[in-house]
């Protein structure tokens, strides 16, 4: 017998029912996340994250390695501790999962009435994506949206977890149609919200910001020369919202943070420009963090405790940290606003 296209190995057979049905889906996806605090745990997810080849371009000879050998030996235990500061022990798991499930359950609530089904998933860790499209198929999905949280493009994040979603299709005898979520870092509503969100932290502090720094995540720079246009993604977010605030450069610049390895990365760093601050007169500033959807290690911990203490260090005042959108309401009518656009031709007419 000849199984046209469909691998032999394909490891779960589909239920008869996947995909016969017009019903949509939507797959939301965030980054990953380590099961526990563990050294083991962390070391696991770590292990999966950096050997993704969209994420670490060194050939696996020469940096598996490494990998395997100094990085899995040394920077688990230091994750681990980090994760330790800002772990949910109500659920047991991490903001980032905490904050994507909550996210996926109030766009369900927005899409039920028109009948679309909503899953969420994680490119490394637990629940995966795959996970959350085989749940999609499951409710009779023919047609998913895969919606990877990422405002801003970066090979490292949009296309690796867009690569997961193709890859879980290619296992299947029969596909869904897929569409995926395309990167806006100044859509108008994506902007709208983040600016409420700055205002309401500025009406909530005792006196006005000096300074709002937006801080995204670092990159590589070499992954930029070869083509990867993320930074410009980032101007166009931090542009749109100084526009909408009516402020400057000078007034909300712009730092790039999370550096890993000793490759030179996106600059200006955020932990130094921020400790320089007081010496300049800056001792009352807040900072945003337009890059990421859902609060995580990189903002609570890196941004809301290390940064923290080294601008307090360095003898600043009052440290605001803006939440990220999460599930605001603001942050909610931004998904349904971009699922809908996406879906446009997908959903039953109204009336
Ligand atoms: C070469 C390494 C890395 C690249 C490139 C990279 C790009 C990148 N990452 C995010 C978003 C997140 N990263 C997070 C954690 C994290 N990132 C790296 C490395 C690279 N990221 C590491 C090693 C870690 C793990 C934590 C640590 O050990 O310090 C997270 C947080 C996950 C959580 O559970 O909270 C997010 C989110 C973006 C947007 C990006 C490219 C622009
Ligand atoms: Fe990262
Ligand atoms: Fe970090």
């Amino acid at each position: 017998m000849v199984f046209d296209h469909v691998p032999p190995h394909a490891p779960h057979p589909q239920p008869h029912t996947a995909g016969t049905t017009e019903r949509t889906g939507i797959a939301l996806v965030n980054l990953g996340t380590p099961d526990d605090t563990s050294y083991g745990a962390v070391r696991r997810y770590l292990s999966e994250f950096l050997s993704d080849r969209r994420v670490i371009e060194a050939s696996p000879l020469f940096w598996q390695p490494i990998l395997q050998g100094v990085v899995l030996s040394t920077r688990p235990a230091a994750s681990g501790k980090a994760y330790r500061r800002i772990w949910n022990r109500t659920h047991d798991e991490s903001p980032l999962r905490t904050i994507t499930r909550q996210q996926a359950e109030a766009l369900a609530e927005r899409m039920a009435p028109s009948g679309v089904a909503v899953a969420w998933g994680m490119r490394y860790g637990s629940p995966s994506l795959e996970d959350a499209i085989r749940s999609l198929l499951q409710q009779g999905c023919s047609r998913i949206l895969c919606m990877p949280l990422y405002p801003q493009y970066s090979a490292t994040t949009t296309a690796t977890a867009n690569d997961h979603a193709f890859r879980t299709l290619m296992r299947l005898r029969n596909q869904p149609a897929l569409r995926t979520l395309p990167p806006f870092p100044d859509d108008p509503a994506f902007i709208a919200a983040l600016a409420d969100s700055v205002r309401a932290a500025q009406a909530q502090a005792e006196q006005p910001f000096q300074k709002i720094v937006a801080s995204f995540h670092g990159l590589p720079q070499a992954y930029v020369q070869k083509g990867d246009h993320y930074p410009a993604d980032c101007q166009r977010t931090v542009q749109a919202l100084r526009e909408a605030l009516g402020m400057d450069e000078t007034t909300l610049p712009l730092t790039y943070q999370s550096r890993f390895g000793p490759a030179k990365w996106l600059e200006p760093y955020t932990a130094p420009f921020i400790e320089a601050l007081p010496a300049q007169g800056i001792t009352r500033i807040a900072v945003i963090t337009p890059g990421f959807m859902a609060d995580c290690l990189e903002t609570l911990d890196e941004i809301g405790n290390e940064v923290r203490e080294g601008f307090e260090h360095a003898g600043g005042e009052s440290f605001t940290l803006i939440p990220c959108l999460n599930n605001s309401p603001g942050g909610i009518d931004l998904l349904e606003t971009l699922a809908r656009r996406e879906l446009a031709g997908w959903l039953p007419e109204p009336g």
